[in-house]
């Protein structure tokens, strides 16, 4: 972090010459032709340098890009101190300048102690880790028993945002590694709909109502687990009884008190956790109930296998900076404004929605840690769902529309259900992800359709024009042996520095989120103006109006 605007760079401006010059020159078709190794050249295969059975392969070489290109992007990355930064951010400085934090979700997985440390709390992960152990192997083997005697059944989840999307995107991802008789639900939205569908699937007598909120202030989350307590009193009666189904997971000790929750039923963690940040400590507690401490570790260690690797490999083979770069590349210089995240594995459908908060709660800015606006764009849109479904909607969009969307397709080499079905379902599944990023990149001419069309009156020249892919459309490829806790686990890292680096050159803060204060405190105001109509005080005419034609029509 260097204080300077990312447009002030010499390779910034480099890069924006070789854009305005060069850019119509970048065409797949082209590149590929001209360069027989381009693949071997613009590929790197990921092993974790902790655990050789962790490995992926990032194949970038459908991007626009050529050899100057990236060296040019990686200069950009030297000059904005990304370096320096990273070093910065493992030792614990507080490079989370607008809160005074240290940003240590690596601390969290920071096995052996290999990364030295020194912030308050950093050595007390073992012991929260070792906490989430015990009390994990107690539910799911049984010992841990409800107020009625019977062992745990049901875990519900009460959070949202970091609190929420995590544990829902990996106990997904990883629901094969389950345990078949419990059953985890997600308690996130103020919409009494949500908390009202979930108690419906539960019995309070084997019910564990996990309350999840760093700062225990947050008001659906609170909103929600006072309900569930009601839900759970009314059956239960005594209050002593919450103690054996509601736990906290939080950094707000008096919070969790206060709400009656036991002080040895809270699970800590720390402010130097961001929100977007924190699957990796006791909010991961749902995980570890869901598929077991064991497997909740080596999630852990595969994101400390990345960790490593970030830190030391070089920029040229360094793969949370290869993806930087390539966003920077066509966020900044194409005027790409979203970035689509294809995985082609079901259970990886919720990685898109993880990455939503993940990218853009962190990179959505437009002032620089200096106070500076910038000039430039910062974090582009997050989207995606998983494959093939997304072909049948979206896709005819990315392919034909007038948008440039960069893309990453994930995918497994083999599938956890191979068994299960025969395996023509994971070869059509792969064919898909083969086939997309390669009609994507080299498209069809106008002389292919010509040909495939053959001729006759139905050949019009608007029948032709409708079916031509110009293609030159970039994504990279990331190909994984099977879909474990380690390689999950290395995956979320990846993008998570990814983001870290982007944030760096682009100059802000990625570990605020200022943005999300607004609604909140307008919310708040209006909340207590609901009542009547003269007490709607203070708005525009269109907040006042939709507010009074609330009031006209609600039936409470
Ligand atoms: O865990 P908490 O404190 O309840 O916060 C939940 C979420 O609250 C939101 O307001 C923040 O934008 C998120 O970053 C955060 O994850």
């Amino acid at each position: 972090m260097t204080g300077k605007l990312a447009s002030e760079y010499p390779a910034w401006k480099k890069l924006q010459s070789i854009y305005d010059s060069e850019h119509s020159r970048l065409v797949l078709k082209d590149l590929f032709a001209q360069d027989p190794s381009r693949f071997e050249k613009f590929s790197r295969e990921y092993t974790s340098p902790t655990d050789s059975s962790t490995t992926f392969l990032l194949d970038f070489s459908k991007n626009l890009i050529d050899e100057h290109v990236l060296s040019t992007l990686l200069s950009l990355v030297r000059e904005a101190g990304v370096e320096q930064a990273r070093d910065d951010m493992f030792a614990g400085k507080h490079i989370n300048t607008s809160e005074d934090r240290a940003v240590l979700h690596v601390a969290l997985r920071n096995f052996d102690n290999h990364f030295k440390i020194q912030e308050s709390g950093a050595d007390e992960v073992a012991g929260v880790l070792e906490h989430i152990k015990v009390f994990t192997e107690s539910v799911r083997s049984g010992e841990w028993k409800g107020y009625t005697g019977k062992p745990i059944k049901t875990v519900v989840n009460i959070g949202i945002g970091g609190s929420d999307l995590g544990p829902v995107m990996v106990t997904e991802a990883l629901k094969v590694y389950s345990k078949r008789d419990l059953d985890a639900h997600f308690v996130s939205n103020i919409d009494g709909t949500h908390l009202a569908e979930i108690v419906k699937l539960c019995n309070p007598e084997t019910t564990l109502f996990i309350i999840a909120s760093k700062t225990f202030t947050t008001q659906e989350t609170i909103t929600n687990a006072t309900s569930a307590r009601e839900w759970f009193l009314k059956t239960a009666g005594s209050k002593d009884h919450v103690a054996k189904h509601f736990v906290a997971l939080s950094t707000n000790t008096k919070a969790v008190t206060e709400f009656g929750i036991a002080e040895q039923n809270m699970f800590k963690f720390w402010d130097w956790v961001g929100g977007r940040y924190s699957l990796w400590s006791a909010i991961g507690l749902s995980i570890a109930l869901v598929i077991g401490y064991n497997n909740f570790e080596e999630l852990l260690r595969g994101a400390n296998g990345m960790d490593r690797h970030f830190k030391t490999a070089k920029l040229e083979d360094n793969l949370p900076v290869l993806l930087a770069v390539l966003g920077i590349w066509y966020n900044d210089f194409y005027g790409a404004q979203t970035h689509a995240l294809l995985p082609y594995d079901q259970y990886l459908h919720k990685f898109a929605d993880y990455f939503q908060q993940g990218d853009m709660e962190s990179n959505g800015k437009f002032i620089t840690k200096a106070g500076e606006r910038v000039n430039y764009q910062t974090g582009p849109i997050i989207w995606g769902a998983a494959g093939t479904n997304g072909q049948h909607s979206f896709y005819q969009l990315v392919h034909q529309g007038t948008k440039l969307i960069p893309a990453d397709f994930l995918a497994p080499a083999t599938s956890h259900n191979s068994g299960v079905f025969s395996a023509n379902h994971h070869r059509i599944l792969l064919s898909n992800y083969f086939a997309q990023p390669e009609a994507l990149a080299f498209g069809k001419t106008e002389a292919e359709v010509r040909k495939e069309l053959g001729s006759g009156p139905h050949v019009t020249e608007a029948l032709v024009k409708s079916k031509v892919f110009e293609g030159n459309r970039p994504s990279n490829s990331i190909l994984f042996p099977k879909l474990t806790p380690a390689t999950l686990g290395a995956l979320i890292a990846l993008y998570e520095h990814k983001i870290f680096v982007q944030g760096v050159v682009w100059g802000i803060n990625s570990f605020d989120q200022m943005g999300v204060e607004l609604g909140k405190v307008l919310a708040k105001n209006i909340l207590a103006q609901l009542g009547a109509p003269a007490d709607v005080k203070g708005h525009d005419s269109s907040t006042t109006g939709l507010i009074h034609y609330y009031q006209k029509h609600r039936k409470e």
